[in-house]
């Protein structure tokens, strides 16, 4: 199998977030290339529940862009995750971004992930960790920033997963 490089965004916003967010970069210690700063963002899609931590990770080893996702998904399985309501309280989401040179309309694994060039949650981290990075189809990601309101994106300089 090729080695693929991917970026994931991790998200938590219940229980011991932190915890859970470092439990992910654990569970991809293997692979790990970079580790973004944490950052404290307000919730986006639904309202109504609390403030996420939120990093990105950038991970390359011999996994294809199914691999990246089960991964992931393996791991939000390990923190308890419960799927209820759709951008809902969650204690740990880990999103595939990008996998280089993959484009996929298959809606289990939609790539690059379709809220991505939106979300400040994904392109400021994400920004920590390359600056030259780039959505497939939207352009790069420091064009894109410069677009969103950032009002509700605090980096928590206190808190590391490295
Ligand atoms: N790029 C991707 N990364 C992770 N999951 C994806 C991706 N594309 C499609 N999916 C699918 O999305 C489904 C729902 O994922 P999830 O419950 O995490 O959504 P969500 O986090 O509420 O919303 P969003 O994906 O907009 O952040 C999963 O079953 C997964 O197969
Ligand atoms: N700020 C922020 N808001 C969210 C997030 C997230 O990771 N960060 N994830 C969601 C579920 O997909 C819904 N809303």
């Amino acid at each position: 199998m090729p080695v693929t490089r991917a970026v994931l965004s991790l998200g938590s916003n219940l229980g011991d977030r932190l915890g859970y967010l470092r439990m992910a970069v654990d569970g991809f210690a293997d692979v790990l290339v970079a580790v973004s700063p944490v950052y404290e963002t307000a919730p986006w899609g639904v309202t109504d529940q609390d403030d996420f931590l939120n990093a990105v990770l950038i991970v390359s080893g011999d996994v294809d862009e199914w691999g990246w996702l089960r991964r992931g998904q393996a791991l939000e399985q390990a923190a308890g995750r419960v799927r209820d309501r759709r951008w809902g309280p969650r204690t740990l989401d880990v999103d595939v971004v990008t996998v280089d040179g993959v484009r996929s309309t298959d809606p289990e694994l939609l790539l690059p992930h379709p809220g991505a060039h939106e979300r400040a949650s994904v392109l400021v981290p994400w920004l920590d960790v390359e600056p030259d990075a780039a959505v497939p189809g939207h352009g790069l990601a420091r064009d894109l920033v410069a677009g969103l309101d950032l009002a509700g994106v605090t980096r928590r300089v206190d808190l590391s997963l490295v």
